[in-house]
């Protein structure tokens, strides 16, 4: 079992097992915030934009946009304690209208929504809360829509072995809605399966309707 050691926002993010089984490696892992660069940066980013750092209502932003980041980049620590299927529950669990938040990886703008997350379990069962701690630990990055789906799938897969997984996440992407296209109010509806919810058209049509019920489209 996975343990996260405590971290202060910014520190070096903890990183669960499954970001390596779902597409990430070590190579790719992030480096800890410097809030000193970030904060210089943002300044000359202020510059570059044509405002005035000198300001007195500029003062303290660069300091705080730094600050922000490294919150929005930093997912609170959980342990993902799961614990044995005595009764041999082998039906589908699903949290539905998980509400997350994240940063597109291309503009670095946030995207917001509500993950659905299902399994069938085997011979484990995790806790409630962490199937909702797992989709911040994912999305507190810098992301897209389709990676943050399969590593929530990947992590499952990973710590608890169960019979089948499915997520479905539904988002907002402001890069689309304040800027670009401009389309406001489009939801992006990703999905990912493993096991039975992936082979099974029965066991997916059942994790569709609970996500419905739960308040997906
Ligand atoms: N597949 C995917 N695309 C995303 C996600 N978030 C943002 N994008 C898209 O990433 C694309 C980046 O396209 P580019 O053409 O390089 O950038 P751009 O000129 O800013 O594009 P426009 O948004 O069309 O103005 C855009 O189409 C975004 O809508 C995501 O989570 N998944
Ligand atoms: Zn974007």
């Amino acid at each position: 079992m996975t343990s996260i050691e405590l971290v202060e926002p910014g520190a070096e993010r903890p990183r669960l097992h499954a970001v390596e089984v779902a597409g990430g490696s070590e190579t790719d892992r992030p480096r800890p915030v410097d809030r000193d660069r970030a904060a210089a940066a943002v300044a000359d980013l202020l510059e570059a934009l044509g405002r005035d750092i000198r300001s007195p209502h500029l003062a303290d932003t660069p300091r705080r946009v730094a600050d922000a980041f490294a919150e929005m980049l930093t997912p609170r620590p959980f342990a993902p304690t799961s614990f044995a299927n005595d009764e041999g529950y082998d039906d589908l669990v699903v949290v539905a209208g998980i509400p997350f938040d994240s940063l597109c990886e291309h503009h670095l703008l946030p995207f917001s929504g509500v993950a659905h997350v299902g399994y069938v379990p085997g011979d484990r069962l995790v806790g409630l809360s962490k199937l909702a701690r797992v989709v911040e630990h994912f999305a507190r990055d810098l992301q897209v829509q389709e990676r943050l789906t399969r590593q929530v799938v990947g992590w499952l897969d990973d710590e608890l072995d169960p019979r089948g997984v499915g997520v479905v996440i539904e988002a907002e992407h402001l890069c689309m809605s304040l800027r670009g296209v401009q389309a406001r109010g489009t939801r992006t509806v990703t999905s990912a399966y493993s096991g039975v919810v992936h082979d099974d058209a029965r066991t997916r049509a059942e994790f569709l309707a609970r996500c419905r019920a739960g308040g997906a489209a």
